[in-house]
């Protein structure tokens, strides 16, 4: 079943457009990407889904009923834009957010103990806020996100201001929650930190969307067809259709276009050159399928 659905959204800003004709479904479960260049709309996208702003028209449906007030409740939203009470102590803030989010006094102590345990950080409960690291209040603030088991986590920009290790720990987190079922929604311009993450995509660019999908169909549809290839040793002679010879350490690398046949044809022909070292297909990453995207639409 579809968690959220979109239809024909647009949005302005006076000139300028945040979206236009937006279309999207987000399937239950697993992990949505949104991505795109900055200004290319996901933040706006996002907050129209939680209901801080309105779109100029089109709808948003979450699980087949149009979004409304009732469904705050099973959205997580953790925003570029961190908002945290600077004064007040990390546990007294999270058993604040959990009753904001409709727990009892009692399920919101245990889920705030919980959630400190499970983070390693019960040190920091009596802590406030201005005296964390930025690192540090952003996880304090992942924990106010997902305190109410939210149906749909939508995260934007979840990893920047994270330190390697505590990004992984984030990413963790995050798809522990999947595998529970919970519908993973982040949006960001790095694209190269969700290629591994992402079951599905949507791409947008100035305001549009350009592609969406399976990422695993998307990778699929994208594919170059040429292969990289390492021959152990040097002065080997190549034929002209292998393309940017280098030789490193002893190692002849090229790229070879399948251009017909199988690739074990291929690889058979590559083996009459020398012994092979490695034998890839070049699959393309996100961003260079994104710039081939937004090259088609341009033309
Ligand atoms: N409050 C606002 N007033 C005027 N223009 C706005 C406002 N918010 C966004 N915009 C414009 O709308 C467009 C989309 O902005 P949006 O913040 O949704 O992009 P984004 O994809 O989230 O970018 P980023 O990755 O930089 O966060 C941009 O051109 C932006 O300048």
């Amino acid at each position: 079943m579809d968690i959220l659905k979109i239809d024909g959204l647009n949005k302005r800003y006076g000139e300028q457009a945040a979206l236009t004709d937006v279309d999207l479904v987000v399937p239950k479960g697993g992990v949505f990407g949104l991505l795109g260049p900055n200004g290319a709309g996901k933040t706006t996208l996002i907050r129209i889904i939680n209901q801080i702003i309105d779109g100029d028209s089109g709808s948003v449906f979450l699980k087949g009923e149009p979004l409304s007030p009732k469904h705050i409740k099973n959205i997580g939203y953790l925003p570029e834009e961190r908002g945290l009470y600077k004064r007040m102590k990390v546990g007294d803030q999270l058993i604040y957010f959990a009753r904001l989010k409709g727990l009892n006094g009692h399920d919101a102590r245990t889920k705030v103990a919980g959630w400190l345990k499970k983070l390693d950080i019960q040190a920091w409960s009596e802590k406030k806020i201005e005296d964390l690291s930025k690192g540090m209040a952003q996880k304090v603030q992942f924990i106010a996100t997902v305190i109410h088991d939210p149906e749909i986590l939508i995260l934007d920009e979840p990893f920047s201001g994270f330190d390697p290790v505590n990004a992984e720990v984030i990413k963790n987190e995050m798809l522990e929650l999947k595998e529970k079922g919970t519908t993973v929604m982040l949006s960001t311009h790095r694209m190269e930190s969700v290629d591994l993450l992402c079951d599905h995509i949507a791409m947008i660019n100035k305001s549009r969307k350009v592609l969406d999908g399976p990422l695993a169909q998307i990778k699929d549809q994208s594919r170059s067809n040429i292969y990289k290839v390492k021959l152990q040793g040097t002065d080997i002679a190549l034929p002209a259709k292998c393309h940017h010879p280098k030789e490193e350490y002893g190692v002849t690398s090229f790229e070879v276009t399948l251009e017909n046949g199988t690739p074990n044809d291929l690889l058979r022909e590559v083996m009459g050159l020398g012994e092979v070292v490695s034998f890839e297909e070049r699959i393309p990453t996100i961003e260079e399928i994104f710039i081939q995207k937004v090259k088609e639409h341009a033309q």
